[in-house]
This record gives structure tokens, C-alpha cells and sequence, in this order.
């Protein structure tokens, strides 16, 4: 019997208009870095699908959000694009770290300080106990301005390999080596970030979730910019990346 219906009546199957709204799961990524190597441009990227007109610097954190597909499943990923400057950090750093699923570590290619200064990051993650089973990979950006790179891949490979992270080369501003709109063949800040969702939802189920009807529309299609998988990352060892 059911425990909700009369007494002493069958329970009958609910018409689909009284089931509750399925559940859309969110994957938390931080998106982590020095100032102005463009962690703000690569969010914006993903989920407006183009390069922002002006951006200027963080203060705190900025949320980005975008319902994709992933084999049929609606996810929504939430972007938190984080302040690179000290200053702009210290009041929010703690609430970042809660419930992270991913973590996005920005570099910029043509400034080696950005790339020296990794280690601080990877450690401020340590420091808020960030655990070796989230996901972490490594984005170079700003692939874009090819006359004036300052970290080769070879290194910056060396660098992911010894922290076990995948490496993205890309740019926010031309992601798909097409020209300066953005309008390559393929989009790679979208591939790096769909790399990231595959890795999360081949784990364990997550918990934060929330009814798909209050998630933004627009879901798109895995299919779209996953032909060059991300770069030919290396560092987690699964299928789907
Ligand atoms: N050429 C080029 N410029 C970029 C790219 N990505 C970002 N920029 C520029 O770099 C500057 C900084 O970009 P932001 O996205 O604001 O950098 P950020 O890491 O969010 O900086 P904070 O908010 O201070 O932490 C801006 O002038 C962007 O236009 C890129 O891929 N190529």
C-alpha cells in the first residue's frame, strides 16, 4: 500500500506530472593561478563561447556556470574563476577550497614567473586539504603570441609529469589556432574543460546536485570540440581523457 494514498486503495503509479525533477549534478572546478594569465578569459570562454570584450582583475571569486551533455547526462559545471592577486584572495580563499571536485592550474606561456610561481598554488591546495583524488591538470595559455613564449612545452610537460597532472597548451583568444575571433576548427578551451567533466563523472557519483529545473538552459552536445581530445594530454591514465 502506498503511504501516502487513502487507506485500503492500490497504489497506482504517480502520472509524471507530480515526480519530483530529476537532479542535475554539479562539478565544483577551481580555476587557480597567478594574476593575468587569463583564468577569467578561459572561464568566459567556456561558458559565453567567446573571448570577453575587457576583463579586469578579480576581486574574490567570479562564478561562471554551463549545462553540458555528457553521455546523456545533463551536468552542470561550475567554473570558479578566483582572484590571482593576494590582496583580492585572502577573505574568500577558504570558502574556494570547500567541495571541490577539479582543480584547473593557469599558467601564461610567455610569463616564466607565472609558470615559477606553480609550486605556491600547488601548495596552497595542499594546505587546504585538497587530497590526491581530485582531479588537478595544468593549462598553459596565451598560445596565441607564439613570438613571445617564455615556457616551452617540454618543461612545462616535465613540470605536469612530476605532479601526475594532464598538460593543456591553448589559448582563450584564438583556442583553436584559428584567428584572432576565436574561430578556429576546433575549440580547445572547450575540450579542456569537458576533459575535466569526463575525468569527474567516470568517478564515484557526487553529491552536490540540485533540481535540473532551476539550472540555466542551454545545454550543449559533448560532441562538440572533443575531436582533438584536449591536446593529447598525458597524466591521468583513463579512458575518456
Ligand atoms: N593574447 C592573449 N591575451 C589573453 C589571453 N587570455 C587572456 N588574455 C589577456 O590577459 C589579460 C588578463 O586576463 P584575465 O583573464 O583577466 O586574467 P586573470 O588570470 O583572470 O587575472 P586576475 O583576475 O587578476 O587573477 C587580459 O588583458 C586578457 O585580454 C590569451 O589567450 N591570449
Amino acid at each position: 500500500m502506498s503511504e501516502s494514498g487513502p487507506p485500503g486503495e492500490p497504489s497506482a503509479p504517480l502520472p509524471s506530472s507530480t515526480l519530483p525533477p530529476p537532479r542535475t549534478r554539479i562539478f565544483k572546478i577551481i580555476v587557480i593561478g597567478d594574476s593575468g594569465v587569463g583564468k577569467t578569459c578561459l572561464t568566459f570562454r567556456f561558458c559565453a563561447g567567446k573571448f570577453p570584450d575587457k576583463t579586469e582583475a578579480t576581486i574574490g571569486v567570479d562564478f561562471r556556470e554551463r549545462l553540458v551533455d555528457i553521455d546523456g547526462e545533463t551536468i552542470k559545471i561550475q567554473l570558479w574563476d578566483t582572484a590571482g592577486q593576494e590582496r583580492f584572495r585572502k577573505s574568500m580563499v577558504q570558502h574556494y577550497y570547500r567541495n571541490v571536485h577539479a582543480v584547473v592550474f593557469v599558467y601564461d606561456v610567455t610569463n616564466a614567473s607565472s609558470f615559477r610561481g606553480l609550486p605556491a598554488w600547488i601548495e596552497e591546495c595542499r594546505q587546504h586539504a585538497l587530497g590526491s583524488e581530485v582531479p588537478r591538470i595544468l593549462v598553459g595559455n596565451k598560445c596565441d603570441l607564439r613570438d613571445s613564449v617564455q615556457v616551452g612545452t617540454d618543461v612545462a610537460q616535465q613540470f605536469a609529469d612530476s605532479h601526475s597532472m594532464p598538460l593543456f597548451e591553448t589559448s582563450a583568444k584564438s583556442p583553436g589556432g584559428g584567428g584572432e575571433d576565436g574561430r578556429g576548427s576546433s575549440d580547445h578551451v572547450e575540450a579542456i574543460f569537458m576533459t575535466v567533466a569526463h575525468k569527474l563523472k567516470s568517478q564515484k557519483p557526487l553529491v552536490l546536485s540540485q533540481p535540473a529545473e532551476t539550472a540555466a538552459a542551454g545545454a550543449v552536445n559533448l560532441s562538440r570540440g572533443r575531436e582533438d581530445g584536449g591536446g593529447g594530454a598525458r597524466g591521468w591514465g583513463c579512458s575518456s581523457c
